[in-house]
């Protein structure tokens, strides 16, 4: 059974910088002098280190069935949430516990090799999820149609153009059913013709997915995809229920 369980998250940043002396004297400074707006996300781990405090007392559970939305301003902390949800960063403090089978629509190099064609970054792929030679092929076929990258399927990725690396990275994420999917609205960006074909797969993605989280601006999305929201402000949970409530509230705020 498919299932989420955040238990007090934080995640931190350390701030690394050239001039590090003297960033450090500013930001002490600002430490001291504020307590809300941008410094407020500002601490010193145990080293002396001024880190970004991204995420702070995160907790939720997210259920098998579950369809989450994730909504916030720019900066909010939704992009770091779903990373740390798919293990791409470790908790500073807290838990996170994902159960059942993952898949990431986040980052298109994820898992991408650039130096490989992409028909190699399918089979390589393939391997990874210990697929048989035949569904390997009719792996390999399903996604060539979707991304239509004629001749380009067989030179290196690193040639491709962005909205090239997105095709094939959407195409290969969606075409073996995750049962908990993560995905980052901008997945969803491309053009017109892509995106009408983007969102009949995502579509069938979701339907099949046991549990889906979404971080995305488009009302629209959360509307029809989503059975409940969390609002998401300086990396905290400001409110975390039925997608209409939330909504009106965040619109509202
Ligand atoms: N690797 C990093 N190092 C330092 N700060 C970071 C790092 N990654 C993210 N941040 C900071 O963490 C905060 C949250 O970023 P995040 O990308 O999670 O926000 P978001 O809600 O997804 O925003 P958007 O809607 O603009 O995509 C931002 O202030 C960002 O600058």
């Amino acid at each position: 059974m498919a299932a989420i369980d955040v238990d007090n998250l934080e995640i931190t940043f350390p701030l690394y910088h050239g001039a590090a002396r003297s960033l450090k004297g500013t930001v002490a400074t600002m430490l001291a002098s504020a307590r809300t707006g941008p410094a407020a996300h500002l601490a010193a781990d145990r080293r002396s280190r001024i880190v970004v405090n991204v995420l702070r007392s995160i907790s939720f559970s997210i259920s098998q069935g579950e369809r989450v939305g994730l909504i916030g301003g720019n900066g909010a902390g939704k992009t770091t949430l779903l990373r740390a949800l798919g293990g791409i960063y470790e908790p500073v403090a807290g838990r996170v516990r994902v159960q059942g089978r993952l898949g990431t629509l986040l980052d298109a190099q994820l898992g991408m090799n650039p130096e490989l064609t992409g028909r190699e970054n399918i089979t390589l792929r393939s391997r990874y999820f210990g697929l048989d030679k035949q569904t390997e092929m009719a792996l390999a076929r399903d996604v060539a149609d979707f991304a239509d990258l004629d001749a380009f399927m067989d030179m290196p990725v690193k040639t491709y153009s962005s909205g090239m690396v997105v095709r094939l990275a959407f195409g290969l994420a969606t075409a073996i059913l995750p049962e908990v999917l993560l995905m980052d609205e901008w997945f969803m960006a491309g053009d017109a013709a892509f995106l009408d074909k983007a969102r009949r797969r995502i579509e069938a993605l979701v339907r099949g997915a046991d549990i889906l989280v979404v971080s995305t601006h488009q009302p629209d999305i959360l509307r029809q995809w989503c059975t409940r929201v969390i609002w998401l402000e300086n990396g905290q949970i400001r409110m975390d229920g039925a997608p209409e409530d939330v909504l009106d509230a965040y619109l509202a705020s």
